[in-house]
């Protein structure tokens, strides 16, 4: 079943949270909202969900208009950050709750108990009261509880957030899992982790001020951005401004061939940003190259993040851990090709 927002506004007190959202989701299909804090991400699920009530707009699920149905006419299933599991029932009770108060018959109830948590992995806690699971576990029941009721969509808001780094990077790969298992379910899923976005989403809604700023493929919204607010807020971004001048993208003192297809608003003459992702760049000439002195190091592991002040703008580079990394307060030399240049409108950035 896909969702549909036409033109929803929320406001709250004279200030608007969500102007005018149009968005679609096919059905089955898993889509991220992404978006920093205070971007409407929660209003726009919680319109789909009906506890929001739109000031202006339609909602569909399925082709239906659910605008005026109560929440629980809507056949969605929803997982929110803080579990809201009931402490004093067992993990099979909790998830029975919906399948009961819909009144499917006991041994029926029993099934799908088995089959919801049998797809999160937590059949063998049943008999266990949420104060005997650990978070991650306790959020597997409320995803269990969720699909025990067979929705057609699944929302999820920020259910990972309140887990550490090492559960939620498990709790994404479970996700993940999931929507292969479950090929017919449509997620809508609110995150401002976009590494969780670009993981688990067929399609990123990028959010910005009760705007809608892009929808796409994780890939194209990180190779191909079409603003500088998504070029800087998907993935790391070196973002320098410059100019297109009869073919050429000038910008740092170099003068580089424009990439083949330039985004819409950018003509002849106009400002522009460049952004080169840390990992396009390399240490020591390429193609193209600039020379700045080195005012930060740091190690990642796998990675050694190289920052130069180039002439005023600095440039981070992302090299191999294993590569040999340069003194602070030294010159380097970064190089990247035309290839690795992507170029977008002047406009706002993160
Ligand atoms: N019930 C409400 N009454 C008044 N203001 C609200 C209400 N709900 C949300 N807001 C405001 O609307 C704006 C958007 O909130 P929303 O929760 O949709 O953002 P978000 O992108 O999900 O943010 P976060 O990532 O911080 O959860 C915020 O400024 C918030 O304070």
């Amino acid at each position: 079943m896909g969702i549909r927002l036409d033109g929803v506004s929320v406001s709250y007190g004279g200030t608007t949270v969500l102007d005018s959202l149009d968005l679609t989701v096919e059905p089955g299909e898993f889509t991220a909202l992404l978006g920093p804090s205070g971007s409407g991400k929660t209003t726009a699920l919680r319109s789909v969900a009906g506890f929001v009530r739109p000031d202006s707009g339609r909602v569909f699920l399925g082709g239906r208009d659910v605008t005026d149905l109560p929440p629980y006419s809507r056949g969605i299933g929803m997982v929110v950050q803080s579990y809201a599991l009931f402490p004093h029932m067992r993990v099979d009770q909790n998830v029975a709750f919906g399948l009961r108060a819909q009144g499917v018959p006991r041994r029926e109830v029993r099934t799908r108990v088995g089959e919801a948590l049998e797809l999160t992995g937590m059949a063998e806690y049943a008999r266990r009261h949420p104060r005997e699971l650990s978070g991650g576990q306790q959020q597997r029941v409320a995803i269990s509880r969720a699909l025990a009721v067979r929705p057609q969509v699944l929302l999820l808001d920020e259910p990972l957030s309140a887990l550490d780094a090492r559960l939620r990077s498990e709790m994404t790969t479970e996700l993940a899992r999931l929507h292969r298992d479950l090929p017919d379910l449509t997620v809508l899923h609110v995150t401002h982790d976009q590494g969780e976005a670009l993981t688990l989403a067929d399609r990123v809604a990028l959010l910005e001020r009760a705007r809608l700023r892009e929808y796409d493929t994780p890939r194209n919204l990180y190779d191909r951005p079409r603003t500088a607010f998504a070029a800087g807020f998907v993935g790391s971004a070196n973002l320098l401004p410059g100019r297109l001048d009869r073919g050429s993208v000038r910008f740092c003192g170099l003068d580089v061939d424009a990439p083949d297809a330039l985004p819409s608003g950018v003509a002849d003459g106009d400002d522009l940003r460049v952004c080169l992702r840390p990992h396009r760049l390399t240490l020591g000439p390429s193609e193209h190259t600039v020379r700045g002195r080195v005012t930060d190091l740091s190690w990642r592991g796998s990675t050694h993040r190289v920052t130069a002040d180039v002439d005023g703008h600095s440039f981070t580079a992302e090299v191999p851990g294993t590569a040999e990394i340069p003194d602070l307060g030294t010159t380097v030399e970064l190089g990247f090709t035309r290839r690795d240049l992507v170029v977008v409108p002047a406009g706002e950035e993160p």
